[in-house]
C-alpha cells in the first residue's frame, strides 16, 4: 500500500478528492488519510478526533461523508423522571449531551421536583411530517386549476407517493397555498417511527412527477406546471415558522404538572406566585415584544441536549425551541405546563443508529421500532422538567449565581 504521506501529497496535488478516498481504502484507511491532509492543511495536531468507537464503514454509508473523526460532548443524566403517558410510563434516566455547565443540574432538579409531587402528565396530540414543493404554474387561472385538480385527486397523489416507502402514509395536502401563480401544497404524511424527512422527500418528487404529468393531460395540455424546488419553505423544515406553531410537525407534545407549594419553596426556593409572574412578564410579554416565537424559556436546551444524545437531526432543534409554558397559581400550588408544537423526532433512521446515540435511547428503552410516541412523552417530560426548574431559578433570583457556580 503507498505510504499515507504520498497519499496525502496526491490529495493536496489535486491528483485524488477526499471522498475519492472511500473507493480506493477501507473504511478507517481512508479516515485515516483524510485527517492526515487536513492536519497538514490547516497545521493542526489532531489528539482527540481520531478517538472514537463508532463503526466508519456505517456511518460514512449512513450518516457523513468526508469523516475525518469524531467529537465527543460531554453527556450527562438527570432523573428519575416520572412520567405518567400514555406510551411512557414510569421513572426514566434522560440522557443528556451538552457543553453548558449547570443545564443538567438544572433538568436534573426539575426532575426531583416533578417525581415528588407525583409525576407529570404528557401525550402527544399530533404526529406527522410535512414536504411542500413550490410548483409554477402559468398564471393565477392556471394556480387555482392546479390547487382544484390536487384537492381532487388526492387519492391518486397518495397512491403514487405511498410506492416508494412502506411506512409512510400521505394523509392530506393541506394547506395549498397560492402566491401569484407559485403553488405551495403542504405534503402531510404519517411516517412511523421515522422522524421521516428522507422518507416524505422521495414520496413527494414522486408524486410531484405525477401531477407534472397528470397535468399535461388537461385542457390538451394548455396547463403547464413545473416544480421549481422539492421545498417550498411551507413544510417549513429547519427554520422557526408560524405554520409549524399553529398547525404541529413532527411531534406536537403537551406536558403538565401540579406542584405542591411546600416542594416549590424547598426545591425552587421560591414561591408558586412568583413563577406565575415571570412566566406573565418574561415568557408571555417579553416575547410578544420580541416577536418571538418561543413562549418559553428555554425549550432549546433541553430538546439540544436530548436530540444531541439521541442522534436526532440538530437543525430540528430550531423547530423544537418553539412552544408555550404557562404557569398559574392553583390552590395550595402551581399548574405548570409546555406544550411543544413542533417536535421531528424517531427511534429509527437517521442519527439513531449511531452507536453511542443508539445506547442513550435504549437508556430510556426508545430504541428501534414502535417507540417514537414514548420517546415524544419522555421528550416532553424532560422539557417540562428543564422549563420549570429555571423559571423557578430566575422567580428566586438564582440564574446568575447558578451559573458562576456551576456553568464557568
Ligand atoms: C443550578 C441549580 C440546579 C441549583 O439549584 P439549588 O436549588 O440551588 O441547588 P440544591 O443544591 O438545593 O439542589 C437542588 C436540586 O438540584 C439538582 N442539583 C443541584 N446541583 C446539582 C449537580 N451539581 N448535579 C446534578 N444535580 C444537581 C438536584 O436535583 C438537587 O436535588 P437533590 O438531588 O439534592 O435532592 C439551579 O439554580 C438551577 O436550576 N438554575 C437554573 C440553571 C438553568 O436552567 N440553566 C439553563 C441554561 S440558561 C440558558 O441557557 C437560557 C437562558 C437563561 O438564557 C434563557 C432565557 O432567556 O431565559
Ligand atoms: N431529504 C431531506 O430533505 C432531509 C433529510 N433529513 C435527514 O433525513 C434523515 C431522516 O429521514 P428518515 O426518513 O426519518 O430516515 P431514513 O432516511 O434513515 O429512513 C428510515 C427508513 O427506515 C425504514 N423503517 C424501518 N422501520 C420503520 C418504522 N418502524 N417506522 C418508520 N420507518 C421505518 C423506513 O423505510 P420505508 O420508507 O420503506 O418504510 C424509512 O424509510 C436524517 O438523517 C435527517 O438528517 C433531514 C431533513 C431534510
Amino acid at each position: 500500500m503507498e505510504d499515507i504521506t504520498k497519499i496525502v501529497e496526491k490529495l493536496k496535488n489535486k491528483e485524488i478528492k477526499p471522498y475519492q478516498l472511500d473507493n480506493m481504502f477501507d473504511s478507517k484507511k481512508s479516515v485515516e488519510i483524510r485527517r492526515k491532509y487536513i492536519e497538514s492543511l490547516t497545521d493542526t495536531a489532531f489528539k482527540h478526533i481520531d478517538k472514537y468507537s463508532i463503526n466508519e464503514k456505517e456511518a460514512m454509508e449512513k450518516n457523513i461523508e468526508n469523516m475525518i473523526g469524531a467529537v465527543q460532548i460531554p453527556l450527562g443524566f438527570a432523573g428519575p423522571l416520572k412520567i405518567n403517558g400514555k406510551y411512557a410510563n414510569g421513572e426514566y434516566y434522560i440522557p443528556l449531551a451538552t457543553t453548558e455547565g449547570a443545564l443538567v443540574a438544572s433538568v436534573n432538579r426539575g426532575c426531583g421536583i416533578i417525581t415528588k409531587c407525583g409525576g407529570c402528565t404528557v401525550r402527544v396530540v399530533d404526529d406527522k411530517m410535512t414536504r411542500a414543493p413550490v410548483i409554477k404554474t402559468n398564471s393565477i387561472i392556471d394556480a387555482i386549476k392546479l390547487k382544484e385538480w390536487i384537492e381532487n385527486n388526492f387519492q391518486k397523489i397518495k397512491e403514487v407517493a405511498e410506492t416508494t416507502t412502506k411506512h409512510g402514509k400521505l394523509i392530506s395536502i393541506n394547506p395549498i397555498i397560492i402566491v401569484g401563480r407559485y403553488v405551495y401544497p403542504r405534503f402531510t404524511y404519517k411516517t412511523g417511527d421515522a422522524m421521516g424527512m428522507n422518507m416524505v422527500t422521495i414520496a413527494t418528487e414522486k408524486a410531484c412527477n405525477f401531477i407534472e404529468n397528470e397535468m399535461k393531460k388537461e385542457e390538451n395540455g394548455s396547463i403547464k406546471v413545473h416544480t421549481v424546488a422539492l421545498s417550498g419553505n411551507v413544510c417549513t423544515d429547519k427554520k422557526p415558522a408560524g405554520i409549524n406553531l399553529i398547525e404541529g410537525r413532527g411531534k406536537t407534545i403537551i406536558a403538565e404538572v401540579f406542584l405542591k407549594e411546600e416542594e416549590i419553596k424547598k426545591y425552587l426556593k421560591t414561591t408558586s406566585k412568583a413563577i406565575e409572574q415571570v412566566n406573565m412578564y418574561k415568557n408571555f410579554i417579553g416575547s410578544a415584544i420580541s416577536n418571538s416565537m418561543g413562549f418559553n424559556a428555554h425549550y432549546a436546551n433541553i430538546i439540544g441536549a436530548l436530540f444531541l444524545a439521541t442522534g436526532q437531526d440538530e437543525a430540528h432543534i430550531v423547530e423544537g425551541s418553539m412552544g408555550i409554558t404557562v404557569a398559574e397559581c392553583v390552590d395550595d400550588g402551581l399548574y405548570f405546563s409546555v406544550t411543544l408544537p413542533d417536535v421531528p423526532i424517531g427511534t429509527v433512521g437517521g442519527g439513531t443508529r449511531v452507536e453511542t446515540q443508539k445506547e442513550c435511547l435504549e437508556m430510556i428503552g426508545c430504541r428501534g421500532g414502535d417507540k417514537a410516541l414514548k420517546f415524544a412523552e419522555i421528550v416532553g417530560g424532560a422539557v417540562l422538567a428543564g422549563e420549570l426548574s429555571l423559571m423557578g431559578a430566575l422567580a428566586a433570583g438564582h440564574l446568575a449565581k447558578a451559573h458562576s457556580e456551576l456553568g464557568r
